[in-house]
């Protein structure tokens, strides 16, 4: 069995591949202090108390944190004497090289991102993924990412003004009816809802401009659904994108070296 690790800068995934279907999926903040030996107590933990017989043969992580990828290697090698794939690392293959300027480290969710997409919906998408940043990875019709955006994360949008404006509280996202908050918490709902909105929408458009296609939208990340509640965003959502793209790159790799 396949354990595939998605490591966010905010959130990291643990989710177990059968080779059929994903059995569970843990989730547990990002620390680049955290232990090998304490990774496995809480995945032990937990698969424990979900009552999974797991037998893993292989572990394929993704990092957007470069400094958590020691102590993951080493949980991999301590708990399922493997040697894990490490997505963005030369020695582990894509099966669509990324065309982008020299000298040029995509994140590596961008890269399973893509990789999932062009599996399941076939090339010219847009991915959009709502995590700590909002990103857009443009896939070309023969499955290579061609480039994208970076946008702040709504999560961190609505952090940035509680901590820069003394008078503005924490607030959680929400998915406002009306525009105009009668109150401050409504008001900065309304300007991070329908701000991503805009956002979100303009990129769409302009990116459907500049390569003159028609492209298929198909978004993740756990915000998506909130968004396409309120406005007709995305032709798709996946919640298991990314990690779906960890098993095709993973397969791609046991066929190819
Ligand atoms: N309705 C909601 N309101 C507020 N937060 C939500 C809601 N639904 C999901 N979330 C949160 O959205 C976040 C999105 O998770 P996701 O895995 O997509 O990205 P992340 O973990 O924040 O970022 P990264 O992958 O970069 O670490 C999670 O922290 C989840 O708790
Ligand atoms: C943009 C993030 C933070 C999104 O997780 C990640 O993909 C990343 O660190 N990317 C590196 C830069 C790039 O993708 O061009
Ligand atoms: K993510």
């Amino acid at each position: 069995m396949l354990l595939a690790i998605d490591c966010g800068n905010t959130n990291t995934v643990f989710s177990i591949w059968d080779g059929t279907s994903f059995l569970c999926t843990l989730r547990t903040s990002t620390h680049h202090a955290r232990t090998a030996d304490a990774y496995f107590t809480w995945y032990a933990t937990l698969v424990k108390h979900y009552g999974i017989d797991a037998d893993i043969t292989d572990v394929i992580i993704s990092s957007t944190v470069p400094r958590v990828v020691f102590n993951l290697r080493v949980f991999a090698d301590r708990f399922f004497g493997c040697r894990p794939m490490v997505v963005g690392k030369p020695e582990c293959l894509l099966p669509h090289p990324p065309r982008v300027d020299e000298g040029t480290q995509v994140g590596p969710d961008r890269l399973v991102n893509t990789a999932a997409g062009f599996d399941r919906h076939g090339g010219d998408l847009i991915v959009v993924d709502f995590g700590t940043a909002t990103t857009f990875d443009v896939v070309a019709a023969d499955g290579a990412y061609i480039g994208g955006v970076i946008a702040p994360g709504v999560n961190l949008s609505l952090e940035a003004l509680h901590m820069a404006a003394a008078a503005l509280p924490h607030v959680d996202i929400s998915n406002p009816q009306q525009v105009i908050g009668t109150n401050t918490v409504a008001c900065i709902q309304s300007g991070v809802f329908w701000g991503y909105v805009g956002l979100v929408r303009e990129i769409c458009t302009r990116i459907k401009g500049e390569r003159d296609r028609p492209m298929k939208i198909v978004a993740t990340g756990g915000l998506a659904p909130l968004f396409q509640q309120s406005a007709d965003l995305f032709d798709v959502m996946e919640e298991d994108l990314t990690m779906h793209g960890l098993t095709v790159i993973h397969e791609y790799n046991k066929e190819n070296s």
